[in-house]
This record gives structure tokens, sequence and C-alpha cells, in this order.
């Protein structure tokens, strides 16, 4: 039965961009919700442009059509990028199908994912991430630090992993109560954020416990560095003067660190990592970082 609803109205009022094109790859359909995705007149595309233009590899376009052959003229939520007028990259869920084999052409249904890949992106982000400190998480420690164990011993570089805790946190939540704590954490959070490498990384272990992961690096510069984060850290804690005067209230930290080829378990690491804090530790605290040697 014909329909009495003209085609070019339901592409017009179609949510989804829809483009199609002939068996040249030649555009011969974009709609209105097509325009609007990729900052493309119809007009101007029509007849002139190759959909080969709207990805961002010659290939990518190739191995959809290859996809589409095999399976069986039709595919359906294949996730990739289209490139806008502007150079924008817009990521979007394609379906689309071959018109009677591949002597028409194709048509398919160009679905926006930005928004759905934003909040992917932010509830990867909340997953990963301690809220006070604003720092990685231990669940993404354990990730990180597998991987560049296995980077580490696929190229042979040294890994230094630093474990550090607090010295004198409980006094400061005894004696100036939890809000003044949560400042010392955020302190520490920022501290690191700021003080690192890009390729180096931070993580909240536990309560007043962080690790330091420094791909690549030398015991000797983990050292440096971790001489100047203790430095800055002890110049920067200032807890409220009204309450430490009266309470002499001091927080620092103890710091350990362990250096690895990756030719050890995970938890081997952490041990040594956190072996030397403790030895740190024992030493009153706030001092030059110690070293455990790899048990190799
Ligand atoms: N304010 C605040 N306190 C926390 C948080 N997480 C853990 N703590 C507290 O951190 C303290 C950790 O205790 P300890 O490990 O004995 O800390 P410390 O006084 O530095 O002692 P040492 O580690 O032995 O030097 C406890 O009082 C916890 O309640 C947090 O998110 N905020």
């Amino acid at each position: 039965m014909q329909s009495d609803f003209p085609q070019s109205e339901f592409l017009a009022i179609c949510p989804d961009p829809v483009i199609a094109v002939n068996h040249e790859g030649i555009i011969t359909t974009f709609n209105p919700a097509a325009e609007r995705l990729l900052a493309y007149s119809a007009e101007g595309v029509l007849g002139q442009m190759s959909i080969f233009q709207l990805y961002p590899s010659e290939e990518e376009a190739r191995a959809i059509m290859r996809l589409m052959l095999s399976e069986h003229g039709c595919i359906e939520g294949y996730e990739t990028t289209v490139i806008a007028s502007d150079g924008r990259a817009v990521p979007i869920r394609l379906s689309a199908a071959l018109l009677e084999g591949q002597s028409k052409g194709s048509i398919g249904f160009f679905h926006d994912m930005t928004q759905q890949k934003r909040l992917e992106k932010s509830l990867k982000h909340l997953s990963i991430t301690d809220d006070l400190s604003g720092l990685f998480n231990q669940r993404y420690f354990y990730e990180q630090l597998g991987k560049e164990m296995a980077r580490a011993r696929r190229y042979g570089n040294q890994l230094g992993l630093v474990c550090i805790d607090l010295d004198g946190f409980k006094r400061v939540n005894d004696l100036l109560g939890h809000l003044e704590g949560d400042k010392v954490v955020r302190l520490i959070g920022e501290l690191l954020r700021n003080g690192l490498r890009d390729s180096d990384q931070a993580f909240r272990y536990g309560g007043d416990e962080f690790m330091v992961l420094l791909p690549d690096t030398s015991p000797e510069h983990a050292e440096v560095l971790a001489d100047r984060l203790r430095k800055t850290f002890n110049a920067e804690c200032l807890l409220s003067p009204e309450y430490s005067n009266e309470t002499d209230v001091v927080v620092s930290m103890s710091m350990g660190l362990a250096a690895s080829r990756g030719e050890e378990p995970v938890d081997r690491l952490i041990q040594r990592a956190d072996m030397a804090m403790y030895a740190a530790k024992q030493s009153g605290g706030n001092c030059g970082m110690q070293f455990q040697g790899a048990s190799e």
C-alpha cells in the first residue's frame, strides 16, 4: 500500500541524520538532521561530496563497506567518528544497509553519540577518582600498576613506586576535627596533581596513605621528586593557627620508594614500597625517602 506521507517529509522530520550514497559513494540524500550534525548544507554536498570525505580516513570508510558486505548488506550499531565541516570529530553510531546489493549504493542512519560519550567519560572519571583528594582511587591504582609493570618488563625500564603515609594525621582529626583533616587530604591531592609529570600518576590508596607511580624513572630521580614534594607539603600544610599554636599539631609525610623492572608480582612491589615507608616512619618520619632495592 502506498503511504500518502511523502518520503521527503519522513527524511525532514527524522531526528537522526540520514545519508544515502550512490554506488560510487557520492552523497545523494542528506537530511536536515545531517545538516545540523555535520554543519554542511545539503545543497553543498548532494551530488558533489563523497561519503569518504566524512570519515577520518579512507580506510575507515572501506572497513565499513567491507563489514556491510560480510554482514549480508546491513550493519547495526557500528561506533565510529565522522568529521564535521568545521573539523569537529563527532562520535556516531551507524546503522546502514546496501540498497539492492551494492549496485545502487547504501543508506545510513548516523546517530549522534556526543552526549552519551560525554556521560561515559564522566562516569569513568567518577569510577576511578577519589572524591576528597581528587586523585585516582585504589581500584585504578591496581589497574595502572599492572599495566606499568608489564610496560617496564617489555621495555626494560625502571618503574618507581612511592608510598606516602602521613605522620600525626590522627591528631589533626582528634584535636582539630575531621574538616581540618579533610583539608590536609585535599592539599596533598592538589600538591601531587600539580607536582608530577604527565606520565606520573598519583593515587589515594587508603585513609592517609598515597601511592605515586613513576614510569621510566631511576631511584635517584624519584628521590629528588619525593624530597621536593615533602618540602612543598611542609611549607604549605599550615593548620589553622588559632588551634595549632595551642595544641601543637604537626603533620608530615613518611615516604618509601621501591623500584622495579616489572619482573616480580605486583603485590611484592607494593610490599617493598610499604616496608620502605615504614622504615622512614620508624626513623622519625618527615625525612628523606627510604629505598627498598629489588629483591632479585
Ligand atoms: N579527616 C579525615 N580523616 C581520615 C580520612 N580517612 C582516614 N582518616 C583518619 O586518618 C587517621 C589515620 O590514623 P593513623 O594511621 O594512626 O594516622 P597517623 O596519626 O598519621 O599515624 P601514623 O600513620 O602511625 O603516623 C585516622 O584518624 C582516620 O580516622 C578522611 O578521609 N578524612
